[in-house]
C-alpha cells in the first residue's frame, strides 16, 4: 500500500536494487502465510502467484539474496523467511513513534500487525495537552514537549507522521534533530529532509484517484463496446450524442 520513494540511490550499497527492496516485503507476506500454513517449500511460480509478482522477477530478486531454490523442490520457505527478514533488517526489534494521535495515529497504533513484523510502538505524541495522558492501545499519550528527550531514550530511528499538513515538517525537523533516519507520511505534503534520511509517503486519496482513472478508463471501454454492439441503452444514446458543456464534445464520450 505503501506509495512514495525514498531519498536513496536506486542501488543500495549492497547491491540489492531498490525494485527488489520493495518486492520483498510482499513476497515475505507471502512467506509467512505459507509457514502459518507449515508449507516446507514452495516452487517459484506459487510463490511468484501468491506474491502478485512475475515469476522470472522473483527468480532474479532471489538471485541478489543469493537464493536459488532446488530444482524440481523449490525454496525453503522458513529459510526464506529468515533470509528476507534478515536482509529487510526484520530480525531486531525497531522501536517506533507516532506523532499526531488523532483519528488516523490511533488507528496505526491499534495496529496489531506493527508488533508482529518487529515494529515495536515505543511511545505515542500529540501536541494537543488535552490529550497527554491518554491510554491509546494501551500507550499513555505523551505531550510533543518530550518528543526529543523519547527519541533519544528509546533510540528511535523510525518516525510516522500522522498530524495535520501544515505541523508535519516542524514535526519531521524535529524527529530528525533528535536522531531518527527514517519517517513514514501520511500527512498530504512533501517533506523536505537531509541526505541520509528515508521518507516514505503514504496517500490512500492517491491510490483512490488511480482507481478512479482506471474505472473511468473500464467504463469508457465498456461504453464503447455497447455502441459497436449497438446494444447502448436509450438514454445512454442519447447521452452519447447530446453536446457537452463546451458545445462540441459527447456529454458521455465513448471510447
Ligand atoms: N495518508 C493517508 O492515506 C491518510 C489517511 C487519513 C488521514 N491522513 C492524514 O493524516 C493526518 C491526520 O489525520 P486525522 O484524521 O488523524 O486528523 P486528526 O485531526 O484526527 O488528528 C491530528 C492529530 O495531530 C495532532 N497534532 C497537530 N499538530 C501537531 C503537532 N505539531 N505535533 C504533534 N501532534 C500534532 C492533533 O492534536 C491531533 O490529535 C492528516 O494530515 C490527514 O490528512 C492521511
Amino acid at each position: 500500500m505503501a506509495t512514495g520513494r525514498t531519498h536513496r540511490p536506486a542501488t543500495r550499497s549492497r547491491g540489492i536494487p531498490e525494485a527488489t527492496v520493495a518486492r520483498l516485503p510482499l513476497y515475505l507476506r507471502a512467506l509467512t502465510a505459507l509457514s502459518e500454513r507449515s508449507v516446507p517449500t514452495v516452487s517459484s511460480e506459487e510463490l511468484a502467484t501468491a506474491a502478485g509478482v512475475n515469476s522470472a522477477k522473483l527468480r532474479k530478486d532471489f538471485s541478489y539474496l543469493g537464493s536459488y531454490g532446488t530444482r524440481g523442490v523449490g525454496y525453503d520457505v522458513e529459510y526464506l523467511v529468515y533470509q528476507i527478514s534478515r536482509e529487510l533488517g526484520l530480525t531486531q526489534d525497531w522501536p517506533v513513534v507516532i506523532v499526531g494521535i488523532g483519528n488516523l495515529g490511533a488507528a496505526l497504533a491499534n495496529y496489531g500487525g506493527f508488533a508482529s513484523r518487529g515494529f515495536r510502538v515505543a511511545a505515542l505524541i500529540d501536541a494537543d495537552p488535552a490529550q497527554t495522558g491518554k491510554l491509546v492501545a494501551g500507550l499513555p499519550v505523551r505531550h510533543t514537549d518530550e518528543l526529543e528527550e523519547i527519541v533519544e531514550r528509546n533510540q528511535v530511528s523510525i518516525g510516522v507522521i500522522a498530524t495535520p499538513a501544515g505541523a508535519a515538517q516542524e514535526v519531521c525537523d524535529r524527529l530528525v534533530a533528535a536522531g531518527v533516519t527514517s519517517i513514514l507520511n501520511f500527512a498530504p505534503t512533501v517533506l523536505s529532509v537531509p541526505d541520509g534520511v528515508d521518507v516514505r509517503k503514504v496517500d490512500l486519496s492517491i491510490e483512490l484517484q488511480i482507481l478512479a482513472f482506471h474505472e473511468q478508463r473500464k467504463a469508457g471501454e465498456d461504453l464503447g463496446e455497447a455502441v459497436a454492439r449497438g446494444t447502448l441503452p436509450k438514454a445512454a444514446e442519447e447521452a452519447a450524442d447530446r453536446p457537452g458543456p463546451d458545445g462540441d464534445v459527447p456529454a458521455v464520450m465513448p471510447a
